[in-house]
């Protein structure tokens, strides 16, 4: 048998890819038409029993056309999951129509390659055309950027798998007059990544945002005679590096924004935790309503009076109500020594009766309390098909 002709196999392929790309595009426009559906019913979005059977029988179809089951699995849980972002922001669009914008202007820190300018990125890529990227040195800029009218949303950490909240965030939070309006997770692969043919034993200083450091602390703790220069951001630290050219220094950051500055990663996945993940919120001056149909999360803020039980009789308030707390931080409160703010994420939304219910009780026992936002909640779990075997 003669061997096939591998431009003609690869036109093949080419032209099956093509007709892939019309049926995503297909199936994209029949969830549209689903959530104009569920906006006159107000279903929710998320139907994972429909999810389940769909993917069960996708299996079994695919098992006849030599197809794994993983890879079904796979392939339909990116799809799945593009068809529910795509349907939320549908709904969002709808109810919150002064926020759909062809251009939008965001603050985030740092330059090009920073985590945070990847997470703005992938953020704004299914809600707006055209991004005006708006890099800030610090996280006060930022804030101040979008306070001010100079941007419309910024992009700031909230919370590393690795090393857990971020302190300045949460206390600028306090005091701003911005809304969270969305958030999102990215994963964080941190490289250590160098400028000249060198090697891991020859560096001697690292440049990196203080951040990446807390998060790949077990990593440098086993580097002898390392010198730690901390930077504004994990893409300044890159642009040091790639402008020193020398042997005994590198960076910490990821190795899709080492590339823009021509670095190459020689340790890959140093931080502390595999699953590495930095969840974002995004704020803007603002809030918006979330529909009813998508998974909504609330954030606020509350000082408890200082005496047995008070954090207890809030959180009870929460559990009379079945509302679910998935996060809860304190910080100091400026001036008040010892006294502390609770920043406090509930998966409710705002509009709800349990939370308005919750809300009006926890403002008779609490000293103070402020809704930071209430937003789409980002987490799309994949769901689980159950295949008998
Ligand atoms: C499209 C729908 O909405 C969601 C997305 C699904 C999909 O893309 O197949 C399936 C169920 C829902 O979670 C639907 O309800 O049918």
């Amino acid at each position: 048998m003669s061997s096939p002709d591998l431009n003609q196999v690869r036109i093949d392929i080419s032209s099956t890819d093509s007709q892939l790309l019309e049926l995503l595009s297909k199936r994209r426009k029949l969830s549209i038409n689903v959530a104009q559906s569920k906006l006159a019913t107000t279903k929710p979005v998320r139907d994972t029993e429909r999810e389940q059977q769909l993917l069960v029988k996708l299996i079994e179809q695919g098992k006849a056309l030599n197809l794994d089951a993983l890879y079904v699995t796979q392939v339909f849980h990116s799809i799945i999951e593009d068809s529910v972002l795509l349907q939320q922001a549908y709904l969002q669009n709808h109810i919150n129509p002064e926020t759909v914008a062809h251009k939008v202007r965001v603050a985030f820190l740092g330059q090009q390659g920073s985590y945070s300018h990847l997470a703005a990125q992938k953020y704004f890529a299914r809600r707006a055309e055209e991004v005006i990227e708006h890099g800030c040195a610090s996280f006060k800029e930022i804030i101040n950027t979008v306070e001010s009218g100079r941007a419309d949303y910024a992009l700031l950490p909230i919370e590393n798998t690795s090393s857990g909240g971020i302190n300045e965030v949460y206390d600028i939070l306090q005091h701003t007059s911005l809304h969270i309006v969305g958030e999102l997770s990215v994963p964080v692969e941190h490289c250590l990544l160098v400028a000249t043919d060198t090697e891991e034993h020859k560096i001697k200083t690292i440049y990196s945002h203080f951040q990446p450091v807390a998060q790949c602390s077990e990593y440098l703790s086993t580097l002898n005679d390392i010198k730690i220069e901390q930077a504004d951001s994990s893409a300044n630290a890159l642009e040091i590096v790639s402008q020193l050219q020398r042997d005994d220094v590198a960076a910490i950051g990821n190795s899709e924004g080492g590339r823009l500055y021509g670095l190459t990663p020689i340790q890959t996945g140093i931080a502390n935790q595999k699953q590495n993940y930095s969840r974002f919120i995004v704020v803007a001056r603002k809030p918006i309503d979330v529909a009813a149909q998508i998974p909504a999360k609330t954030t606020f803020i509350m000082s408890v009076k200082q005496r047995p039980g008070s954090l207890v009789d809030a959180l009870l308030i929460l559990k009379q109500n079945k509302i679910n707390m998935c996060k809860l931080e304190s910080r100091p409160i400026p001036g008040n020594p010892w006294e502390e703010m609770f920043y406090v994420d509930v998966e409710s939304n705002v509009d709800s009766d349990n939370m308005r219910n919750a809300l009006k009780n926890l403002g008779e026992i609490t000293t103070f309390i402020k809704i930071l936002g209430c937003y789409p909640s980002d987490d799309i779990k994949p769901t689980n098909p159950t295949v008998d075997s």
